[in-house]
Parts: structure tokens; C-alpha cells; sequence
């Protein structure tokens, strides 16, 4: 379980503090599947990474299993939008990273994932032979190799295009499906938002909070041109629309 109470997180600027989040409350069970939405600014990304442990100076607590999270570790495996692969590695080595590969059981695992991202018989290919959404698929991979309590992903497939983001939005399923890791998924694309999400989280800039949580209780794989996904979509869009137009306050005021 992902706790987060009372999380508030301000940056220190030249023009008066910036309130990145303002009072965050969310529990996230195991294995859930939650989506964040939100325009720029409203603190997705701070958020995420104050989950991954990549920033401990906030007020407020966040815990995962009942433990602070303070710092990274291999209970939380982190992808953001670029897939950050080194580029003189094999995609196994990229994988497995610091494992050794001369180890069995490094060995299988990487074995698995391969199978898992459906990146089959490109083991050897090197970052540059290998199309955006492959890259991502090995991003992920390494993300998965230590069996992380939660996965992180940062505007994943914000990325590619709309295609082999569909397609990402699948094999990421087949992933979750097949292994329950928790995720937190932070996107600007509603489509993808409610195609993932058991739920979304709508949240809203200066300062950054959450202004609704949709549930979208649709069974997976999902109908986009669905009538229950549309009418799910619509109700995430009507609030998303009221996210947008809400006022801006005076700069002046630091928030
Ligand atoms: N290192 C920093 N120093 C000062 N302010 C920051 C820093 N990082 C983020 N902010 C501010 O905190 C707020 C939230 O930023 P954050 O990047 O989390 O938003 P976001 O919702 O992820 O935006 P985007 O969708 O554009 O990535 C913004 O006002 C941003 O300017």
C-alpha cells in the first residue's frame, strides 16, 4: 500500500516560493493500476518523484508498506518519458544493468522480461537499432528487473506517436496484468488516462492538488469507442475543462 498524507511540497524561487503541492491525500492499494491527469504545472512530476525517493525534502508523509519513503530502492522501479538506455549495451545488458548476466538466475529474469515486453530475438540489438516504443519496452523491462513493489512512469509514451503509443498502452496491460505491480502513470493524454486507470486522478496547478478522483469501472481490454468509455471520458474532460479554466492567481502571490 502507497499512503500519502498531508504531502506538501514548495521550491524555494526568486519570485517567493513555488507550492508544487498542496495538502495530497491517496492510498494506493497493491496492484492497482492509478492514472494522474493534469495541465502543466500542477505537480505531477514532483509528485512521482517524491514516490520514487529521487526527493525527500516535503512536508507531510508518504509510505510505502507502512515504511517512509525517503530515498530510491528496488521497491520502486522509475520510467520517464525518455528511455535513458546507455547506448553501448545490448538490449539484455540494459536490462540487467549492474546484475551480472553471468549470473543464472540474472539470466532467466531478463529472459522473462524480454518475453514479457515482447522484445524476442533483439537480446543483442544495440539502442540505436531499436524504434522509440522498443526502447521504452526495454525501459520498462529494466524497471521490472528487481520485481518492484511499484512502477513509476512518468509520460511514458508521451513521446511516441500515436500508433506505437496505442500499442505501448497494450503491452503495458499485458504487463500489469500478468505481474499486479502497482503503477502510478502520470499523463496529459485523457484518452490514455481513462484506458489505463482503474483510476484517474484529476489534479489542478498553482498550487498543485487534487481536485477529483474518477473511478473507471470498465473491465479490461477497454472499448475506446465504447459507449461506457465515453461517458467516462466525458465526465474526466468536463472536469478537466473546469481544471483549465480555473483562475489564475496573481504571480505576485508566489502560488
Ligand atoms: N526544481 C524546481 N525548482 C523550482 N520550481 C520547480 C522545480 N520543479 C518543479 N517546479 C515547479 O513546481 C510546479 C510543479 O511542477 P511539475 O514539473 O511537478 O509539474 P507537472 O504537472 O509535472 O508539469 P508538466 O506536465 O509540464 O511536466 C511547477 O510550478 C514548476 O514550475
Amino acid at each position: 500500500m502507497l499512503a500519502i498524507q498531508g504531502l506538501t511540497k514548495i521550491f524555494p524561487a526568486p519570485a517567493g516560493e513555488v507550492v508544487a503541492l498542496r495538502d495530497i491525500r491517496l492510498e494506493i492499494g497493491p496492484g492497482r493500476l492509478v492514472t494522474f491527469i493534469g495541465p502543466s504545472g500542477c505537480g505531477k512530476s514532483t509528485l512521482l518523484k517524491i514516490a520514487a525517493g529521487l526527493d525527500a525534502s516535503y512536508e507531510g508523509s508518504i509510505t510505502l508498506d507502512g515504511r517512509p519513503i525517503e530515498g530510491p530502492s528496488v521497491e520502486k522501479g522509475v520510467i520517464f518519458q525518455e528511455p535513458r538506455l546507455f547506448p553501448w549495451w545490448t538490449v539484455e545488458k540494459n536490462i540487467a544493468a549492474n546484475a551480472s548476466l553471468r549470473d543464472a538466475a540474472v539470466r532467466r529474469r531478463v529472459g522473462e522480461l524480454i518475453e514479457l515486453v515482447r522484445l524476442k530475438g533483439f537480446e543483442k540489438a544495440y539502442p540505436s537499432e531499436l524504434s522509440g516504443g522498443m526502447a521504452q519496452r526495454v525501459a520498462i523491462a529494466r524497471a521490472l528487473l528487481r520485481r518492484p513493489k511499484v512502477l513509476l512512469l512518468d509520460e511514458p509514451f508521451g513521446a511516441l506517436d500515436a500508433f506505437t503509443r496505442a500499442h505501448m498502452q497494450e503491452v503495458l496491460l499485458d504487463i500489469w496484468q500478468s505481474d499486479r505491480t502497482t503503477m502510478l502513470f502520470v499523463t496529459h493524454d485523457l484518452d490514455e488516462a481513462v484506458f489505463l486507470g482503474q483510476q484517474v486522478v484529476i489534479m489542478n496547478p498553482r498550487p498543485g492538488h487534487i481536485r477529483r478522483v474518477v473511478s473507471v469501472d470498465l473491465p479490461y481490454p477497454r472499448q475506446r469507442t465504447g459507449a461506457p468509455f465515453q461517458e467516462i471520458r466525458g465526465v474526466v474532460l468536463r472536469e478537466f475543462e473546469k481544471v483549465e479554466e480555473a483562475p489564475v492567481p496573481d504571480p505576485g502571490a508566489g502560488i
